[in-house]
This record gives structure tokens, sequence and C-alpha cells, in this order.
């Protein structure tokens, strides 16, 4: 059996910040609302759409009820579908690391709190989605992360095992949920965090994806 190697999304393989924060200003100005600063915004991603929605609502103090906020969410998805990649790229040494990992025999996967059909089309856009052995969303499983259940579910559909997998992640939620599923988990820094990553417990830090490979080999547990 492969090992899985297994990535967040956002802040993570896709810097899509710009793109995630553009959006919901546009969504809280159509409220009538203030748009969030980039670098708080930017913090305020990793726990889906809906949770940066109503990040933006409290950071104006504005209640909304929760057949406004689907309604602003219905809003959110579709002005995001049409900008996906306005600005959003891989972030450096992506391209490079997937081709290594590949050709060492990896399964790949990604696991967000994106949905599926953003997530597959963002990746789509930027020529990764055939990359990939699974790639699955906040909708793809009965649980989210920091659930472990849709760390352990996605490599599943990897064919692959808890037992050979490590986690690629940028914030508290990937690393709490690779905890959880008792999965190695290595985090980025130049992801999208308030709290720094080197305080979460992951079982290394890396500041670029050429350190990925070490990295890998010096937490795996499989051999
Ligand atoms: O879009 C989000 O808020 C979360 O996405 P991520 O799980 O890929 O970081
Ligand atoms: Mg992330």
């Amino acid at each position: 059996m492969r090992p899985t190697l297994v990535f967040d999304l956002d802040g993570t393989l896709v810097d899509t910040a710009a793109d995630l924060v553009a959006t919901l200003n546009v969504v809280l100005e159509r409220e009538g609302l203030a748009a969030v600063p980039f670098n708080d915004a930017r913090a305020m991603v990793g726990h889906g759409a809906r949770a940066l929605i109503e990040r933006g609502l409290a950071a104006n103090a504005a209640a909304r009820s929760a057949a406004e906020v689907d309604r602003l969410f219905a809003d959110y998805i579709a002005h995001y579908s049409s900008h996906i990649a306005d600005a959003s790229r891989p972030f450096p040494g992506v391209s490079e690391a997937l081709d290594h990992f590949a050709a060492a025999g990896w399964s790949l996967a990604v696991c967000t709190n994106k949905t599926e059909a953003l997530s597959v089309q963002l990746l789509e856009t930027l020529g990764l989605a055939a990359r990939f052995d699974a790639i699955c969303g906040s909708d793809t499983f009965a649980a989210r992360k920091p659930d472990p259940l849709a760390l352990i579910e996605t490599i599943r559909r990897t064919g692959g095992r808890p037992e050979r997998a490590v986690m690629v992640g940028d914030s508290k939620t990937d690393i709490d949920t690779a905890l959880a599923a008792a999965v190695p988990v290595v985090a980025v820094d130049f992801g999208y965090t308030t709290i720094p990553v080197t305080e979460l417990g992951p079982d290394i830090v890396i500041s670029h994806f050429g350190e990925l490979a070490g990295a890998v080999e010096k937490v795996r547990r499989d051999r």
C-alpha cells in the first residue's frame, strides 16, 4: 500500500487570501457594512466560508439571522466562484514537491474546509487537480476538520491508511485534526493563522516546500 500525503488547501497549497478576502468584503459592502482590513481577514480563513462571513459580521458588530447568513453565504459562493483564481496562486515549490512525492510512490490528497466543488474548481483552474488522488472538502463527509473523520476518510479514499500518512497544513484546525487522527503533521509557517504554528504542537515546521521531503522523512511513522 502506498503512503498518503494529505494537504490542506487555503494557506498551504495555494495562496488564496486575496480572492477570499476580496469576496468577503464585496459581500459585507453589499450589506452596507465595512470591509475587513486584509491582514485581519486573512487570519480569519481556515474554517470555511460561512465562518469567514460570521467573523466579518462580528468585526462589524453586526448581527444577522441564520437565514440572512444563508443568503450571504450563497452570495459569497457565487462571487468567489467567478473570481476563484484572479490572484490565487500555488505557493513557491508546490509543483516540484508534488512531482517529488508522486515519483516516490506517494498518493496525494487534499483535505480542506473549502467546499469540495470550489476546491476542485480552484485546483482545475490552476492546473493542479489531476495531481491528486482525492480532493475532499467541508461537505464531502459527515464531518469536517478539526473532526479527525475528515482526514481519515480522505486517506481511505486514496486507498491508504492513517498509519501510513502525513498531513501538511497551515492552521490550528489542521494540526488539531492530525493530532486527533494520530497522523504526523508538518506545519507550513507562511499560511493563515492568528497563533504562530510553532505554538500549536506540529511534529515539524517548514518555511518553503523545498523543505517538505526532508520533513516528511523525519516525521513519518511507517518505517
Ligand atoms: O476556506 C477556508 O476557510 C478553509 O480552507 P482550508 O481548510 O483549505 O484552509
Ligand atoms: Mg488552511
